[in-house]
């Protein structure tokens, strides 16, 4: 293919990381590509926690005014970050092989346990992060951590905190893998839809030579079956960014049966809904959704809307 694509991104060195990835994968294939960074409005809002901005697309409504105009091809995101909900004529044709999902801690100080009772300052922002924590470890304390990757590094080294609590894709991809001193099991410590993979998203009237060619080179078959599982959950769920839900699915490609484990904590993590259901991948998306109503049902539409509540009263 002769045409150059064109890819978007953020220009945070963990997207850029990203956007390099997946122009690698697509030069292996014989494809030239041109990298354009776009900044956003999650960038340069560094004041005030994400929930409070009303996150809604904060880091990808700029990307996709690019997408509609044309000035590039694909956006790249960290799936993580994608609504479930994406405007109209836009979608994402591929996902990249997800890394491995665990959220991890991260710290200097080698000898710090999240199990030795100690009141250890954990730096997070992640609404579901601070939960979770307070629900599984309820005498560590929490403090409010934004920014880059970099800059909170920067931060724990100034003694901010004691240790991070971060997506172990981000620190691995930004080479920090040598501070980690926990990995959080997926089965409590669930992590965020999409945590781990990268989302190609495009406008709908892409021509189909690119297209194709994006999916060839970069799709992951077992990775997008999970993540259309989970996706199918929150986008039922019609949580958003900075509710506290969770949501992995894992595929066994040789029974072909999707496991999905997802739910909803509260704020203050007292209160957890969470549920594990399987289907064949032919059925995983319908599963997807069949959960949100599961979870709703079983106590997570009170949680939602004590939540919803909460975080109108602090806006
Ligand atoms: N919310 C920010 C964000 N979006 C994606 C990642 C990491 C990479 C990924 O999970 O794909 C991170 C940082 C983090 O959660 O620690």
């Amino acid at each position: 293919m002769k045409d150059v694509i064109r890819i978007g991104t953020r220009g945070s060195a963990l997207a850029l990381w990203q956007a390099h990835h997946v122009a690698n994968l697509l030069s292996q294939g014989g494809v030239s590509t041109e990298i354009i960074a776009i900044e956003t409005q999650g960038d340069k809002i560094l004041d005030r926690s994400l929930s409070k901005i009303g996150s809604k697309g904060v880091f990808t409504a700029e990307l996709e005014d690019a997408l509609y105009n044309h000035r590039i091809d694909i956006a790249v995101h960290s799936a993580k970050d994608l609504p479930s909900e994406l405007p109209a004529g836009l979608e994402i044709i591929a996902f990249t092989e997800r890394e491995r999902v665990n959220d991890v801690l991260v710290s200097f100080n080698k000898s710090i346990s999240l199990t030795d009772n100690k009141p250890w300052v954990i730096g997070t922002s992640s609404t579901r992060r601070i939960a979770m924590l307070q629900h599984y470890y309820p005498y560590l304390r929490t403090t409010d951590m934004r920014g880059n990757l970099q800059t909170r590094m920067r931060k724990l080294q100034e003694g901010q905190c004691d240790a991070l609590l971060l997506a172990y894709a981000g620190v691995h991809r930004m080479n920090y893998d040598e501070h980690i001193v926990a990995y959080m099991p997926t089965d409590t410590f669930t992590p965020a839809v999409g945590q781990g993979s990268i989302a190609i998203e495009a406008s709908e009237s892409l021509e189909d030579t690119k297209r194709s060619k994006i999916r060839q080179l970069i799709n992951h078959k077992t990775t997008e079956v999970v993540l259309r599982t989970e996706r199918a959950y929150l986008n039922r769920l019609q949580g958003g960014c900075s509710i506290p839900s969770f949501g992995l699915a894992t595929f066994s490609t040789s029974e072909d049966l999707v496991t999905l484990h997802a739910g909803i904590i509260s704020l203050d993590g007292t209160r957890l809904v969470s549920k594990t259901l399987q289907q064949s991948s032919a059925n995983a998306e319908i599963m997807g959704s069949q959960m949100a109503d599961e979870v709703l049902s079983s106590g997570g539409a009170e949680i939602l809307r004590k939540i919803r509540e909460q975080q109108a009263v602090n806006k």
